[in-house]
């Protein structure tokens, strides 16, 4: 269905080296109305754990440089979502996807999608800060120098901590070890890792859900500002947080289904769904 759907829709599939480069428009009459610059647009996507279905025919649109977030109870398939737009699920030997996930136009479940090159595009942060056992330095510059990026490195990683709200602190320190760093400090460094290599799209999995509130309102504030220059989609257990920080808000409910997605304020003062009501209001969940 993949490949038959993009012809019939008159896509062009060129790309760069990733695969995931062009910029053509998904002409499908089921986006998400109220979203005009999307990035990342999935049709049907249904995702099974072996026999279990863990996501059911999601169709949602992301849009450009703003923040979404994805809200919904436990086993709703929060993750598994996020999972798959950057093709992380693929690292589930149980996992099959069906549907598509379109990145700029181009689905990236094709077989010429090179996955690796593909999540150099869409970041990811996650639960647990898991900087590596280098020092800081060393960590924002790995990918750097795995990209065979590293001219002016020592400016490129000042960069990649500034724009993470790190630099400041750890300016002093950049040859100590990243593990040596608070928890909130280490999921900032996670970040700065992250963007050095310059990705789009950057998938926050509760990124602050270890942290305690003061660390978490650094990490809120700063999800705020990355939206400025990135595409930012993040789970998170906490209506409030997704109230604070996001421009539109994805409900996932049990079943896998995606029930409502629209802007934040809509969802949080006006869902038009009871059910999505019910559940921002706490009657279950
Ligand atoms: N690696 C896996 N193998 C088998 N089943 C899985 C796997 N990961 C998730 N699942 C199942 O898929 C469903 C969706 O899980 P997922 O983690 O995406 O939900 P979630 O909404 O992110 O949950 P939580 O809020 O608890 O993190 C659940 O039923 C879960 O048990």
């Amino acid at each position: 269905m993949t490949a038959n759907r993009a012809e019939s829709e008159g896509r062009s599939d060129a790309t760069g080296d990733s695969g995931v480069t062009s910029m053509t428009e998904i002409a499908s009459p089921r986006g998400s109305p109220g979203v005009e610059s999307p990035v990342i647009q999935s049709r049907d996507l249904d995702v099974f754990y072996g026999e279990t279905q863990a996501l059911d025919g999601i169709t949602m649109d992301i849009p450009e440089r703003r923040v979404t977030a994805l809200i919904g109870p436990s086993g709703c398939g929060k993750s598994t979502f996020l999972r798959s737009i950057n093709r992380m699920n693929d690292l589930i030997d149980v996992a099959r996807v069906e549907g598509d996930l379109f990145f700029h136009g181009k689905n990236v479940y094709d077989d010429d999608v090179d996955p690796v090159a593909l999540r150099r595009k869409i970041g990811m942060i996650f639960q647990q800060p898991n900087p590596f056992p280098k020092s800081i330095f060393d960590n924002v510059a790995y990918g750097l120098r795995v990209q065979g990026k590293d001219d002016d490195l020592e400016e490129q990683v000042r960069t990649a901590l500034e724009r993470a709200a790190l630099l400041e602190e750890v300016e002093d320190q950049l040859d100590s070890s990243g593990l040596d760093l608070s928890g909130g400090q280490q999921q900032r460094l996670c970040i700065a890792r992250a963007i050095a290599t310059d990705p789009e799209v950057i998938l926050m999995d509760e990124p602050a859900s270890a942290l305690d509130p003061v660390a978490t309102s650094k990490i809120e504030d700063l999800v705020e500002t990355l939206a400025e220059e990135y595409t930012v989609v993040i789970v998170t257990h906490n209506m409030q947080q997704a109230a604070r920080i996001s421009d539109k808000t994805a409900v996932f409910l049990t079943g896998g289904e995606l029930v409502e997605f629209d802007d934040t304020t809509k969802i949080f003062e006006n869902p038009e769904s009871q059910r999505v009501e019910d559940y921002i209001t706490g009657k279950f969940g």
